[in-house]
């Protein structure tokens, strides 16, 4: 039976601990379990329950102090991110060998990490050898996206990363609940198929003007090859993570291969769950 897996991917700020915290609260609610994996090690704070933390291997600032004359933080960031590379049975022994088990993968935001270098690559190979369908989730603040040169550098970004990793990948725009009518509607224009409005939008600013044909040509080719599609996030809006959740779960095929139960058998387990609180 195989497992699942969600790499959860973006810019710094761009919500994914909160993104992982909320799915797992919702699997909660939905009688799932959900498990959560740092891999930033220069995570400071979430408030999921963490089932692997990458920082019991490595954390930046051992890093920092060891090689602090080679190299900045990112640097740092990379040289932990090989280390753990390089110990990838660590991974494999906090991940157990249970079937059907599901997990998010917090990882960091340094985009190099997607697009420079092969380590997220060759930890989505691994994966996959052990038996994982992965999916990587791409978000993105949609307040940095309201302007459509500013959506275009987006979108050309998940695209780069969705093009070295050749895993199915879902964009999302996260951080919807923040944005104003105006900019909802004006963010819908990008969006929506059936208004696609990036490639046709005239630009007022004089020095993106120079670039529109540029951005004109960009914004066609990935609309007619359908090569990116953005899903909204409105964090504070249960059906909008539900509707996430199962877009994600379809590309993946999560649950596939369950049992299908008849519907006495999941009242039964409901029953039994309930007598098992009552005893507690
Ligand atoms: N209003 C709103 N704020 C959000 C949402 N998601 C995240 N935030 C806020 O945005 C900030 C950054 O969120 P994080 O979840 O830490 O972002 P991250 O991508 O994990 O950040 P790094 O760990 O730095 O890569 C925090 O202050 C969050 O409270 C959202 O859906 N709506």
């Amino acid at each position: 039976m195989p497992r699942y897996a969600q790499l959860v991917l973006g810019p710094a700020g761009s919500g994914k601990s909160t993104y992982c915290s909320s799915m797992v609260k919702h699997g909660e609610v939905v009688r799932r379990t959900i498990n959560v994996v740092n891999l930033d090690p220069a995570a400071e704070h979430f408030d999921y329950p963490v089932f692997a933390d990458i920082r019991e291997l490595i954390e930046i600032d051992d890093a920092m102090d060891d090689q602090a004359l080679r190299f900045g933080p990112n640097g740092g960031l990379i040289f932990c991110m090989e280390y753990f590379e390089r110990n990838l049975d660590w991974l494999q022994e906090q991940l157990g060998e249970d079937e059907d088990d599901y997990f998010l993968f917090d990882c960091p935001g340094q985009i190099e990490l997607y697009t420079h270098v092969p380590i997220m690559r060759r930890l989505v190979n691994q994966l996959q050898n052990w038996n994982f369908r992965v999916c990587g989730v791409f978000l993105i603040d949609a307040q940095f996206c309201v302007e459509q040169s500013k959506f275009l550098s987006g979108m050309l970004t998940a695209l780069s990363s969705m093009i070295q990793l050749e895993i199915p990948f879902i964009h999302v725009l996260s951080k919807v609940d923040v944005l104003s009518k105006r900019d909802k509607k004006r963010l819908k224009k990008f969006i929506d198929p059936d208004v696609y409005q990036l490639a046709n939008c005239e630009l007022s600013n004089k020095f993106l003007g120079r670039y529109s044909q540029l951005n004109k040509a960009i914004a066609s080719v990935i609309y007619d090859y359908s090569l990116v599609k953005f899903y909204t996030l409105d964090m504070s809006k249960e059906d909008s993570i539900t509707n996430l959740l199962t877009e994600i779960d379809l590309s993946i095929q999560y649950g596939e291969d369950f049992d299908v139960k008849e519907p006495k058998e999941i009242e039964a387990n409901e029953q039994d769950e309930f007598h098992d609180d009552d005893d507690s």
